[in-house]
């Protein structure tokens, strides 16, 4: 009995539901009842409004949470003293980036020493924090010890560990993130990254509209990820006294400053804006059970929308286990080019269109427009394969794809890990071979296997 109370109350830290209207305290009788803001609040707590869309955002696209605190967060400012962070690059400017032509793939990068913020190292980076549009994706490394907290007004972040579960300690509560999961914080929401053990994270800021579910269309209501499978924290504090390292980020500068508390103090808080995880397993893939390898937009986990309806600023698409059974098709992703700009990385296993080389904690850009698919080896075994249902197991890699051009920064242009050769993948492909017959008709051969 004991056991199952505890594993109940185990299973109740998190609140269940995308964009759900939630509603949690630490303490009974901490939320008011019927209103926001009382003339006091219970037990002498602060009320605060954080909003995450503009006031008058349609419905669906409102979001804000009322937060019930032990002291309002202009309480958790400092002056505070400039700090620079080099290669975390949130401009497309001349001077720390270069134009993209080709496609390119980086190896998973050195562990960096330092805290988590110093080990960031953008990789590409798309339109900018100041105009609020595009994205930044980069790479960094959690150590086990004491990490700044950190207050981003450029991004909406969304953060995936590589080979040890993470946790992020937030206003709103604590989310621990596994490998194969991701973990979303709202801008400006103060957060502290911990692990036990070290593991490198992939980093992607969103500098435009909050991530919301695509719409499903004529799939129907269910299908790929479901609104219930997105996990909220439940309201937990630090009364600490002792002082919190805050390092707080805007327009790509940084300043740090010292609290002689913890920014961490909200007893409760209700409403749609917070920070969410996501098991990238539940993800309900669907795809063709006749013919053909469909878009890849039937992969996409989150989007956020542009200011054009149907264009995304980024869609974050996901490749995990799946059969496939498409009969008479060349199952692995074809060549294309593609208007948007794909930033691709790997958690675990194999890529099937990229079975050499694309590694766990890597990374690769395909800008827009630049012509990618495939590599010879991947073309040339599925091409003759037999067709039979296969599944690809034990893999989970995944898209950033953006309307907005991608650059690399100067760090991916020069880095080490920066694979020279890439473009060789597909330097073995051979013309289709075929001869004019004297019928006009094209004696057709087939490739792949010159
Ligand atoms: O380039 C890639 O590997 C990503 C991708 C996958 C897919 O299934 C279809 C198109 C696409 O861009
Ligand atoms: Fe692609």
């Amino acid at each position: 009995m004991v056991f199952h109370l505890l594993f109940s109350a185990l299973v109740m830290s998190y609140l269940n539901g995308f964009r759900n209207y939630h509603s949690t305290e630490a303490y009974a009788g901490v939320l008011p009842i019927g209103q926001n803001s009382p003339q006091q609040c219970q037990f002498g707590l602060y009320a605060e409004q954080i909003s995450g869309s503009a006031f008058t955002a349609p419905n669906g696209h409102n979001l804000r949470s009322w937060m019930y605190r032990i002291r309002p967060s202009v309480a958790h400012r400092g002056d505070g003293e400039s700090v620079e962070f080099d290669h975390w690059v949130s401009q497309s400017d001349d001077s720390k980036t270069h134009i993209a032509f080709d496609p390119l793939r980086w190896n998973p990068l050195e562990n960096i020493e330092g805290h988590w913020i110093e080990s960031v190292r953008t990789l590409t980076i798309a339109g900018s924090a100041s105009s609020q549009t595009g994205m930044s994706a980069s790479m960094a490394t959690l150590h086990p010890q004491q990490q700044p907290v950190l207050q981003n007004h450029d991004a909406e972040m969304l953060v995936m560990p590589i080979s040890a579960p993470i946790t992020l300690r937030t206003e709103y509560g604590v989310l621990d993130v596994a490998v194969g999961s991701l973990g979303v914080i709202p801008r400006s929401a103060f957060v502290a990254l911990s692990t036990e053990k070290m593991t490198q994270i992939y980093l992607l800021e969103n500098y435009g509209a909050p991530f919301e579910l695509p719409s499903r269309g004529a799939i129907g209501a269910n299908g790929l990820a479901n609104e219930r499978d997105f996990e909220y924290p439940t309201a937990s504090y630090i009364e600490q006294q002792t002082a919190t390292w805050v390092i707080e980020k805007r327009e790509g500068r940084f300043r740090e400053f010292t609290l002689e508390h913890s920014p961490f103090d909200v007893l409760g808080w209700h409403g749609n804006h917070a920070p969410y995880r996501y098991d990238l397993r539940r993800f309900n893939t669907l795809g063709s059970i006749s013919y053909d390898h469909p878009d890849p937009s039937i992969f996409t986990v989150l989007t956020s929308p542009s200011q054009t309806a149907g264009v995304a600023n980024i869609d974050v698409v996901v490749f995990g286990d799946r059969w496939l059974v498409a009969e008479n098709t060349f199952r692995p992703p074809w060549y294309h080019r593609n208007v948007m700009a794909e930033f691709m990385g790997l958690i675990y296993g194999t890529y099937d269109a990229k079975p050499n080389g694309f590694l766990p904690g890597g990374a690769s850009l395909h800008n827009a427009g630049s012509p990618h698919g495939p590599d010879y080896d991947a073309f040339s075994t599925a091409s003759v394969s037999e067709l039979s249902p296969h599944k690809l197991s034990g893999t989970l890699a995944f898209m950033f794809e953006t309307s907005v051009p991608q650059r690399i920064t100067s760090f991916a242009a020069n880095a080490d890990e920066r694979q020279n050769d890439y473009v060789d993948c597909w330097k073995d492909i051979q013309p289709a071979s075929f001869i004019i017959t004297g019928s006009k008709e094209p004696n057709k051969k087939s490739n792949g296997q010159a």
